[in-house]
């Protein structure tokens, strides 16, 4: 399974723990696509070594969402570029599962709450978690998928 795992990168680095332990908790699901963005040695200032830059990143980006099978989102730091994804991947039709962490005292924005399908079974899903529950939220998100 390929697995496209968002994080906040230029939006600011305050969560990359976080992302390290989901992107760690998805590899024993499927491939990473995306595991860099969980790299605690990427800054903010985003990918440096890729020769052609910020095209390059772009359209490797879309092409790995292109090949995704689900879509992991921390919606927590706000991000354009996870916002982006996220509406490209809703226009794919992929499945999605956003998770936010109430506890930061940000409000989630409306364009991505508000996109809650509402069913289990819909492709657009926000979960609202603390740390400590992240691995049981992708335990039964991951044994769903897999079954169905
Ligand atoms: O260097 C990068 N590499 C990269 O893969 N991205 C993608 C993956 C992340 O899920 C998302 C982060 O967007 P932003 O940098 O706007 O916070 O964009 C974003 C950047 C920098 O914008």
């Amino acid at each position: 399974m390929n697995i496209y795992f968002c994080g906040s990168i230029r939006g600011g680095r305050e969560d990359v723990k976080i992302y390290q332990r989901i992107v760690k908790k998805l590899q024993t699901y499927g491939k990473v696509l995306t595991e860099h963005v969980g790299h605690a040695d990427l800054s903010e200032k985003g990918e440096d070594a890729v020769l052609d830059g910020d095209k390059a990143i772009h359209n490797r980006d879309m092409e790995w969402l292109t090949s995704a099978d689900v879509i992991v989102a921390e919606v927590t730091q706000p991000s354009l570029g996870v916002g982006y994804e996220l509406g490209r991947a809703v226009a794919m039709k992929k499945r999605i599962l956003c998770l936010f962490r109430p506890s930061s005292g940000r409000v989630l924005s409306a364009m991505i709450r508000g996109a809650d399908g509402g069913l289990d079974s819909s492709l657009f899903q926000v979960q609202d978690y603390t740390e400590e529950e992240v691995d049981g939220i992708l335990e039964k998100y991951f044994g769903k998928l897999t079954k169905s």
